[in-house]
């Protein structure tokens, strides 16, 4: 059998970051694939364990001990069940006993083995002959909170997405048009400002929320009458990090805001600068306030990433609670493809979106672009400039190609 399990590998690696990470292989009979896990840095309390309690070498014995044993022999063509087995030799939710760092390699590298051994590519594998829309690609240009070690504004993400680009090229560009205005205007007014980036390669610079959001308004109003592109903006606040179990606080401001104050904070940016995409607006444990917002915006995605953590179990709460109507899908946080696929089918059911999503640790592999068009995401959240995040970018741009014609673009509005 050409996909049968013969043997695995396992590495230590490293992140764009320098995070130490790790690198699996799964050899079948005919073929063989490699992935290589993602590291984030505001994590969600409810991700799976990323490394078990003794750290990296623990992880790399289990691998050897269980889960290369445990393996071999399976038909790799049978996501499900590997991914399943990987549950079974592990024993725990999150995966703490082989860490969610070894079952998210393992999981993906069987689907890039499945592909390189029918000859297909790994979006293929995931959504099936039928699939051909491209996502819009949700790009970070300005960057504060924990990715820029506090030293920029308070919220971590500020996003745009260039929904009204036509193909896939002239959406890249755009983005990377709107980083480097960005950066112009940077670089005027702000005296301090010597250009530095952060983790995602989004800008860092020393300036309050209101302010980035103003240069970034700017900058999509100039880019998008140049081209001709109608771009969205947006912010992922990624509250938990602000969040002190009382306040929210405001580092870069100096203040901390009650839940009410912060509430009327983030009603009060998405009106001014018409956001249409607003990430974890509050931390991760807070339903009701999401639903509240969720009601209040209606036509704008609210999307939950911390909230959820991929697990559907906690999607299926926000679903009840109509928390919010957009999910942030990260196959690490949750361990397995197929555990990633039951939220998205979950969310899909429900009517939510779904936003496929790379880590701020990330590395040069470009598979979240296949996983985002295998799993029909709109949108694919991967930063817009390095080269972990254009790796993802090119990658879109060769499915694209691959496609040969019958590539479309995902419909947003
Ligand atoms: O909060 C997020 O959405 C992610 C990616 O941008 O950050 P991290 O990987 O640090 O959790
Ligand atoms: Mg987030």
């Amino acid at each position: 059998m050409g996909t049968r399990i013969s043997r695995l590998g396992i590495r230590k690696v490293f992140t764009g970051r320098g995070d130490l990470t790790v690198e699996v292989e799964v050899h079948l009979d005919d073929g063989w694939g490699r992935a290589i896990a993602p590291a984030g840095a505001s994590r969600g309390k409810h991700e799976v364990k990323y490394f078990p309690d003794e750290g990296v070498d623990a992880a790399i014995d289990v691998f050897k001990r269980w889960v290369e044993p445990g393996l071999i022999g399976m038909d790799a063509v049978n996501q499900v069940a590997v991914d399943k087995k990987l549950e079974e030799i592990d024993g725990t939710w999150d995966f703490s006993k082989i860490g969610g760092a070894v079952a998210v390699a393992t999981s993906m590298a069987n689907v890039v083995a499945v592909a390189d051994s029918k000859g297909l590519w790994p979006y293929q594998v995931i959504g099936g002959s039928l699939a051909n829309v491209i996502p819009y690609p949700l790009g970070n240009t300005i960057g504060g909170g924990k990715h820029s070690r506090g030293l920029g504004p308070d919220y971590q993400e500020f996003l745009i997405l260039p929904y009204g680009a036509p193909d896939i090229y002239t959406a890249v560009y755009t983005n990377m048009e709107v980083h480097r205005e960005v950066g112009r205007i940077l670089a005027k007014e702000d005296p301090t400002f010597a250009g530095g980036r952060n983790d995602e390669g989004a800008w860092t610079a020393k300036i309050s929320t209101d302010k980035a959001l103003e240069v970034l308004s700017s900058a999509v109003k100039e880019v998008s009458r140049r081209l001709g592109v109608e771009i969205g903006l947006g912010i992922d606040a990624a509250s938990s990090s602000m969040w002190n179990g009382k306040a929210y606080v405001y580092t870069n401001e100096g203040r901390e805001l009650t839940p009410r104050e912060h509430f009327e904070r983030i009603k009060s940016i998405i009106e001014k600068y018409d956001l249409i995409y607003i990430e974890d607006p509050f931390h991760e444990e807070d339903f009701q306030s999401f639903a509240e917002l969720t009601a209040l915006f209606k036509d704008r995605l609210i999307v939950g990433d911390d909230l959820f953590t991929t697990n559907p179990d906690r999607l299926a709460i926000g679903i009840r609670e109509k928390a919010t109507n957009a999910v942030l899908i990260k196959v690490d946080q949750i361990g397995t493809v197929t555990r990633a696929h039951e939220t998205v089918r979950l969310a899909l059911n429900n009517g939510y979106r779904i936003v496929v999503s790379h880590r701020s640790g990330d590395t040069e592999s470009g598979l979240l672009a296949h996983i985002a068009v295998g799993f029909k995401a709109p949108i694919i959240k991967t930063g817009i400039m390095g080269s972990e995040r254009v790796a993802k970018a090119n990658e879109l741009l060769r499915i694209w190609d691959h496609l040969s014609g019958v590539a479309r673009m995902a419909k947003i509005k």
